[in-house]
Parts: structure tokens; sequence; C-alpha cells
């Protein structure tokens, strides 16, 4: 791998990239960011938590002139918490050159955005809704852009945000340089990318021998009954550093973020029906770790990077098998190891098959963790904390106690009593969570290898492939070139993306976070996702 010295970059951006602790460059920095700093538009694929991020953010920081008052680039991301932390790897990188950034999402106080924006950012990361409320006001205007990042973009499109993109691109000079990035490109972001990218460069990296998978993925077959029981035992068992436990609705995630707490454990929810003051106090406690479980629906699936995350589980079977790719990669992040269980009812079997097909990844069938399996995994816990506090040498106080306690008891009578002590009864509450469907299996089955070409794709193993300007497909989970397969699999009808009306007045900024009905349950509102057999590359 290049070193990022290689690259010729400005020494200020060499000293951030060197205090953030990147000594070389991940696959997708090494080939994107010399065509960035061409100018090239281009598509940007690589797996979860392999860098995307400052892959963009490097030659976009090294490319913004500080003097420049205006808005020079802006950067469009899905969720809000999205927005916030890419704008902190921004910062981050662009400190020591004193690039000024500045986020710009639905929720936070609009009268302080505006006051923020009168510091004269050159880069922007918002949401696309609350972005419109900005230009509307003209609050924000665009016509310095020379840069446009859409991170996640796939993921904006099938939000519906396209409307939205589309008017805020219509906004920038043509003469800019365009960039989309995620880690998975279904088919129909090669519309968008016919619209709004000029002559793009494909790059998907995907390794070529996958030998060790960062993310250990298996699956439990149980009934929905089952779940929690199984879940507290999954928990005690793998004793995660931090884990994110997806549910599939704002009732689920409520529901469940509660029933853990009875259990003792430090866990709570995020979704798009909490304020935002809520979300980002949730996130923050998850991020310095006072939480150590995060129960999210799928607002939390694109991008978050929160570092120690050793666990996901999901809770519900996810939709579809992108939304399955990104909820896993929470973990196994920066060449970490991490762990995916996924729970799945037996009429989701069928559904489970299908995203192992998609994603090329055969997940393994674990049984129900035994009581036997949960108890010793908290007594390993308990005696690691011992351990822990023995070799940092921090037991001091105690000592002249434990001899006095010593000379009257047995001394393995006594560590025993201190180790139950420790790990504390389990809290024997009663839950009862109200159960959700199961996930619907497609009415067509879906094979990606008979459904036509598939370039440098997914968890594939093989091809890794920069394209040359060519049209050709940007691989992922896409269906492929063949016309005749539409409906890839269920329709995203129950996400959530957080709470709405981005921007408050706009008559523009329409509801479009799928999460503001209020009601705490899944909400069905979402426009169809468009039949993507005139879409694929021709
Ligand atoms: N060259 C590097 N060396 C070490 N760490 C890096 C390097 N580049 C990025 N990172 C770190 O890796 C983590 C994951 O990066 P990032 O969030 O950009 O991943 P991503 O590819 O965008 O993932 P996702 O698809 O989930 O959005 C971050 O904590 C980031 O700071
Ligand atoms: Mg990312």
């Amino acid at each position: 791998m290049k070193t990022f010295q290689e690259f010729g970059l400005e020494p200020a951006i060499l000293r951030a990239v060197t205090e953030m602790g990147f000594e070389e460059s991940t696959p997708i920095q090494e080939k994107t960011i010399p065509l960035a700093m061409e100018g090239r538009d281009l598509i940007g694929q690589a797996q979860t938590g392999t860098g995307k991020t400052a892959a963009f953010g490097i030659p976009l920081i090294h490319k913004i002139n500080t003097k420049e008052e205006r808005i020079s680039a802006l950067i469009m991301c899905p969720t809000r918490e999205l927005a916030i932390q890419v704008a902190e790897e921004i910062e981050k990188l662009g400190r020591f050159k004193g690039i000024r950034s500045l986020p710009i999402y639905g929720g936070q106080d609009i009268v302080k955005q505006i006051r923020a924006l009168k510091k004269k950012p050159q880069i922007i990361i918002g949401t696309p809704g609350r972005l419109l409320d900005h230009i509307n006001r003209k609050t924000i205007k665009l016509d310095d852009v020379q840069t446009v990042i859409l991170d996640e973009a796939d993921e904006m499109l099938d939000m519906g945000f396209m409307d939205d993109i589309q008017s805020i691109l219509k906004l920038v000079p043509e003469e800019r340089h365009t960039m989309l990035f995620s880690a998975t490109m279904p088919s129909n972001i090669q519309k968008l990318a016919q619209q709004f990218l000029r002559n793009p460069e494909h790059v998907s990296v995907i390794p070529k021998h996958v030998s060790a998978p960062l993310i250990d993925q298996a699956y439990i077959e149980l009934h929905e009954k089952q779940k929690f029981e199984a879940l507290s035992r999954l928990i005690d068992m793998e004793a995660p550093d931090l884990a994110i436990i997806f549910g599939r609705t704002k009732r689920r995630v409520d529901e469940l973020a509660e029933a853990l707490q009875k259990r003792g454990y430090a866990a709570e929810g995020l979704h798009g029906d909490l304020s935002q003051n809520q979300r980002d106090n949730v996130m923050r406690k998850f991020r310095d770790g006072s939480i150590d479980v995060l129960v999210a629906t799928d607002v939390a699936a694109r991008g978050l990077d929160v570092s120690g995350v050793t666990h996901v589980i999901n809770f519900d079977l996810p939709q579809d098998p992108e939304s399955y790719v990104h909820r896993i990669g929470r973990t196994g992040r920066a060449g970490k190891e991490g762990t995916a269980w996924t729970f799945v009812t037996p009429r989701e079997i069928d559904h489970l098959h299908f995203i192992e097909k998609v994603t090329r990844h055969k997940i393994s069938k674990k049984p129900l963790p035994s009581l036997a399996e949960a108890i010793e995994g908290k007594q390993k816990m308990t005696a690691e904390r011992i351990l822990d506090v023995l070799q940092n040498d921090t037991q001091g106080e105690f000592k002249g106690l434990a001899i006095q306690m010593l000379e009257q008891y047995d001394s393995v009578n006594l560590l025993a009593a201190a180790m139950k002590l420790l790990t504390g009864d389990k809290k024997e509450s009663n839950i009862e969570l109200t159960p959700e469907d199961p996930i619907r299996a497609r009415k067509k089955k879906f094979d990606v290898r008979s459904s036509g070409r598939r370039v440098g794709g997914g968890y594939s193993s093989g091809s890794s492939s920069s394209g040359s300007g060519d049209r050709r497909q940007g691989g992922g989970y896409s269906s492929g070139g063949s016309s005749s397969s539409n409906s890839r699999y269920p329709r995203k009808d129950s996400r959530d993306y957080g709470s709405n009306r981005e921007g408050g007045s706009s008559s523009t900024s329409r509801n479009r976070e799928y999460g503001s009905n209020n009601s705490g349950n899944r909400d069905r509102s979402r426009a169809p996702r468009k039949s993507e057999d005139t879409l694929v590359n021709k």
C-alpha cells in the first residue's frame, strides 16, 4: 500500500493524517486519491469500514483554497448522524490547513446554522432536506461549488432523495467535480451517475482473497418469542465491548432498549422519532462507552464509525441484502475483527438464503446459546475484570482486609463469593415484546449468477477492478445487465431515517426521513422502489 507521502499532498494534510494514526492508505484511498486530485469524476465502491471518507476527504481538502470565502464543496449524506461524523473527519483532516467546514442537518436550530454559515465555511456537509431549506432561504449559495460528493449515494436514492439531489445539483455549476461513494452500488446508481457525473471512473475495490474475513457471520434460527432470551444469553456469552442491535421498527427499538435496561444492560435506543438532542446524546454515550449496547433502526446502518464495536446483532432480519451488508459493517472496521449475529425465524430462512446468495457469503448456522454458555460467558467477564484490576495494581487499599479474611476463610470460597457479587444476579423481569411480522420472502427467485453480468461486486472473491470511464456496472449487488430482472427483493417498507421536515418552513422540505409518523411504529409511506430493469446499463 502507498504511504500518504507518495500522493504529493500538502504537508498540512500529511500532518493531519499522521495525527489521526493513518500509516498507509487503504486500497480505495490508493486508487481514488490520485484520480480525485486530477479532478476525475468517480464512483468509488469498497467494503464497509475501509476509509471511503478519507478517500474523498483527503483530495477534497488538498484542493480547497483556504482564502475562499464562499462554499466551494458540498458533501451530501443520507442521515444526520452520518453528516455529523463525516464533518468531524473532514474537520480533523483539514485542521492544519485551516479549512472551515460545517455540518448542516435537520433537527438542529436553523438560526444557529445560519449564524455558523456567516463564518464562511468552504465545505458544507449536509442532509439533502435541510440543505434545500437553506438554499430556498438563500442562506446557502452554491454558485461557487466546485466539488460535490455523494456519500452513500445508493441509500439517498433509496430514501427518495433523488428529486432533492437533482434540485440541489441544478444549482451547482456544471463545471464541477463530482464523486459518489458507497459499499454497495445497486444498478439504479447508473441513472444518477449518467445524469450527474462526467465520464466517471468506476473504482471498485474488493479484496482478491478474503482468507480471513474481518466479520465473522453467524445466524440463529429461532421463533419470534425466543428472541429476547436468546439476545440476553448471546450478550452474556459473547461479552461484547460495544454492540449494535438492529431492530426493524421504532417500536421494536424502544421496547428492546427498555427490556435490556430492565435486565441490567447499559443499553439505549436510537431511531428517528427521537429529538435531535436525544439522538446526539445516545450517540455520544455510545461513543464514549457510557452505554455499551446501542439498539437502533436502520438509521444507524449506514456509514457510522464507532471504534470498539465488536458485535452487530440483527435482532430482526434486515429487509434486503444491502441493509445486511451495511448493518454488519458497523463492526470489523479499519482492520479490526468483528462478529455479526442474525436472528432468523423459520419463515424467514428463504430470505436469509437470498441474502447469502446476493452477498456471496455463507452465513454459518449456530445453535441458540444455552444458559450454561451464558453463565460461563458472564463468569469469564468477571474473571477478566478482576485480572484487569490486578494487572493495573489498583487493589492496594483492599489488601489489609483481604489478608484478614484469608486467615478466617477458604481462599477459593472467598474469591468465588467476590465473583458472584461482581457478576450480579440476573434480573429476572418478565419481558414481552410486541411481535414483528416475518420479512416476507420475495415473490420471484433471484439468482445473481443467472441474472446477468456482474462486475467487481459485493464480497465476491475475485475481481478488483478499476474501469476507465466506460459505462460498466459498478458491481455491488446489482442485479446485473439483464432486463428481465425486475424487483430484486422486497422493498424496504419499514425503514427509519429519523424524524423529518428537515428544515421546517420550506415547502420543498418534505417528509423524507421516513420516521416522523410519531406512532413509533413502522412507516409504510415510502415511495416504491423504482423498477430497475430500466436502469441497468445497456
Ligand atoms: N489509511 C487509514 N489507516 C487507518 N485507519 C483509517 C485509514 N483511513 C481511514 N481510517 C479509519 O477507518 C475507519 C473507517 O473509515 P470510514 O468510516 O471512512 O469507512 P467507510 O469505508 O466509509 O465505511 P462505510 O461503508 O461503513 O461508510 C475510520 O475510523 C477512519 O478514521
Ligand atoms: Mg462511509
